[in-house]
């Protein structure tokens, strides 16, 4: 995988210009389903909007809706509209087009640096230390060694295998991961981009996370649920706050629960900590979640 360095930041995250305030966007990786992958849409969104911000101004939150499946098979268009210049935040609106229509819409607010006396955060959970771990693919090339491993989960496991996603991904817990049992509905992962991305740029980092938080957010509500598979699934809307500076190109500890899930929604709320126990970013996420019983039970 060592030809996906710095994808993302090559080729997902680089925009287009089209006109003032207008972008195309390519895609790198899509996911089974054959929809585009929701954090895709909305780290391009962020990248456009942060295009018409000055340098001093930083991403702290941003709030979207994915109103249309992304068709993978055409560029998107990114418009976007300079909602307000205020003294210290600033407000843009960004719409994702594909064939003359919204696919997702997203504000997102900019603030200056103020500090201020009031400062809390919750505590980093204790969790082993990333090279401690095994990645997503090492545990599935595990996994796909044993002898008993029944066809079509060996067949699942290779389409995974051969998802050439940006991202590194260490489940703390893997076996979470995989649903092999009913679980609470929180699960923690250690993520980072492939390749380097550098210190300097937290708009662009900021980017990175609004893609990454995006992987494998939504499955945290189908935990306790391992005897149903998801038949359809989606992200109705995507929100981040982003807390402090951060680097995506190292360890982050992505923290996933879901306090809810009812009338085939689930809602899912995450949080991006720093290696260092610093809260990077607070993430939510409801999604449209209809499933099926599975029919045997899995033999992964
Ligand atoms: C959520 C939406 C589908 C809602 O649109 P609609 O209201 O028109 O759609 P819908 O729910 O009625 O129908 C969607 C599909 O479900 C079927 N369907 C409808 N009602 C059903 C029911 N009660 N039981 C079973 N199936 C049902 C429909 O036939 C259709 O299938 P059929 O399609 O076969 O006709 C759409 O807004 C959308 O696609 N938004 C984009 C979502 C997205 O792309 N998110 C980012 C990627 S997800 C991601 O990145 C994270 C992740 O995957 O974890």
């Amino acid at each position: 995988l060592a030809d996906l360095k710095s994808v993302l930041v090559t080729s997902v995250l680089n925009l287009e210009m089209l006109d003032v305030d207008l972008y195309r966007g390519t895609h790198h990786w899509v996911p089974r389903g054959q929809r585009l992958f929701g954090g895709q849409i909305v780290g391009q969104a962020l990248v456009a909007a942060a295009k018409s911000v000055n340098d001093n101004l930083f991403a702290h939150s941003l709030h979207c809706y994915f109103v249309r499946a992304g068709d993978p098979k055409v560029p998107v268009l990114y418009q976007v509209e300079r909602t307000r210049d205020g003294r210290s935040f600033t407000v843009r609106s960004v719409k994702a087009i594909q064939h003359g229509q919204p696919i997702l819409i997203c504000q997102a607010s900019f603030h200056t640096l103020q500090p201020s006396p009031l400062q809390h955060q919750f505590t980093m959970p204790g969790v082993p230390q990333p090279e401690d771990l095994l990645t997503v693919e090492e545990l599935i090339h595990l996994y796909l060694s044993k002898p008993d491993i029944a066809e079509n989960a060996k067949q699942g496991l290779n389409k995974l295998l051969a998802n050439e996603v940006p991202i590194e991904v260490k489940p703390v817990n893997p076996p979470h991961f995989y649903r092999l049992s009913a679980a609470e509905p929180k699960q923690l992962f250690w993520v980072r981009a492939r390749g380097h991305i550098g210190e300097g740029n937290m708009k662009l980092h900021c980017c990175v996370a609004a893609y990454v938080s995006d992987y494998a957010f939504l499955g945290t509500a189908l935990l306790p649920y391992p005897n149903y598979r998801a038949k359809f699934s989606a992200s109705l809307d995507h929100a981040m706050w982003f807390h402090s500076t951060f680097r995506t190109d190292e360890w982050m500890l992505y923290e996933c629960e879901s306090p809810w899930a009812g009338g085939s929604r689930g809602l899912v709320q995450g949080r991006l900590w720093r290696r260092d126990g610093v809260l990077a970013a607070s993430c939510s996420q409801e999604g449209v979640l209809r499933v099926k019983p599975v029919m045997e039970p899995s033999k992964l």
